[in-house]
């Protein structure tokens, strides 16, 4: 089997590499990987040095959006697993261009080439964002839930989301659609609020919480996403969307409290700060379809999976220069 792994170098994309390579996924054991990946500044090729000396593994650097290799890199593929993606809302606030070039545009380009290539499976992987933002006594989003982003990240990945399902219905394009939410666990470039938020208070720096902190993120242990993908990717049903969650609902000023608790810090570390624009106050999801259909669980206790994080980023610091 020969799967190609888009954005393979970056947070959750090299962890499904890895996990993929030492056999942790009955269902793609022994496949053959090919990441393509742009290496942006979230991407590092070291994230996979723990594989990339294995005979089954290689590794493109290049760009989705780039037609003739996507052809030529599909070419005579059975899964492709698509993760590549401008990832960080921030960053999508102050400048929606690349986002609606790699997400949408990219994510059509890598569809042409795998209708091109009658590629077995399109694994596409999105985001809980997709669905907007829930009240604190809202109902957890099932896949059933129209779409309404309100970030340009969450409309970029709300279009691509759109255009997969399209190639779909009107090519017969076997794709499935995963939506996790927020995951966390090594490996994963300090902008988002744990990797961020734990490498500041490492370096001794204070934490900028967004305005009242009280938003709710539903968690997810990165392991645990990429089992989600997996099973999707092994036995998903074509056209289907999967929620992937973790079940961990907390307001950011939980968060924070359980990081200061294992580094021994006090709030005097946290700077309350203007809110973000456009703030989704809430995510949570109904992950009982995938459960049901594919015996997904989460199985990392969140408390074990966190303290696990920041002993990483303790032994990591530094890992992606002082700035970031
Ligand atoms: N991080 C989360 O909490 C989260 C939650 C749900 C879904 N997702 C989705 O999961 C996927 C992976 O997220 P992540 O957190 O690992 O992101 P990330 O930002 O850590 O990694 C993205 C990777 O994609 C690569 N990339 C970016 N643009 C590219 C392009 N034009 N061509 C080729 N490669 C390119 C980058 O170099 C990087 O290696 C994304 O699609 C994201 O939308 C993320
Ligand atoms: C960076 C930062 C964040 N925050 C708050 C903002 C959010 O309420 C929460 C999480 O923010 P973060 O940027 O880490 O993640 P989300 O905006 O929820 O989006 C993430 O989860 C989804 C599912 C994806 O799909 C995205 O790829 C991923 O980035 O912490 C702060 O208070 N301070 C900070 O410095």
């Amino acid at each position: 089997m020969r799967i190609i792994v888009t954005g393979g170098a970056g947070f959750i994309g090299s962890h499904f590499v890895r996990q993929a390579v030492q056999n942790q996924y009955p269902a793609l054991a022994g496949a053959e990987l090919v990441v393509v990946d742009k290496l942006t500044y979230a991407g590092r090729k070291e994230n996979l040095a723990p594989v990339l000396a294995d005979p089954r593994v290689r590794f493109v650097q290049g760009d989705i959006c780039d037609t003739e290799l996507m052809r030529d890199v599909l070419r005579n593929t059975d899964l492709v697993v698509h993760f590549a993606a401008e990832s960080h809302v921030d960053r999508s606030i102050s400048g929606a261009a690349e986002f609606v070039r790699t997400n949408v545009l990219g994510t059509q380009t890598l569809l042409s080439a795998a209708l091109e290539a009658e590629v077995g499976k399109f694994v596409h992987v999105s985001t809980d964002e997709v669905y907007g933002s829930l009240d604190a006594d809202g109902t957890p989003w099932t896949e059933e839930e129209p779409l309404s982003p309100n970030s340009p990240y969450a409309a970029s990945k709300a279009s691509a989301d759109l255009l997969v399902l399209a190639f779909h219905r009107t090519h017969g394009l076997p794709v499935c659609l995963t939506r996790g939410s927020n995951t966390y666990g090594p490996y994963q470039y300090p902008e988002k609020i744990i990797p961020l938020f734990v490498s500041r208070l490492l370096a001794g720096r204070k934490v900028p919480l967004y305005g009242d902190g009280a938003n709710v993120r539903d968690w997810l242990h990165v392991d645990d996403h990429c089992h989600g993908v997996a099973l999707v990717a092994g036995g998903g049903e074509p056209g289907e969307i999967y929620n992937v969650g973790g079940g961990t609902e907390l307001t950011n000023r939980e968060l924070t409290g359980r990081l200061l608790d294992l580094l021994g810090l006090d709030e005097s570390m946290v700077e309350r700060v203007a809110d973000r624009k456009g703030h989704d106050r809430r995510y949570a999801m109904d992950i009982s379809k995938i459960s049901g259909a594919l015996g997904y669980k989460p199985a990392v206790p969140f408390d074990e999976g966190l303290a696990a994080t920041v002993d990483w980023y303790r032994r990591h610091q530094g890992l992606w220069g002082e700035d970031a």
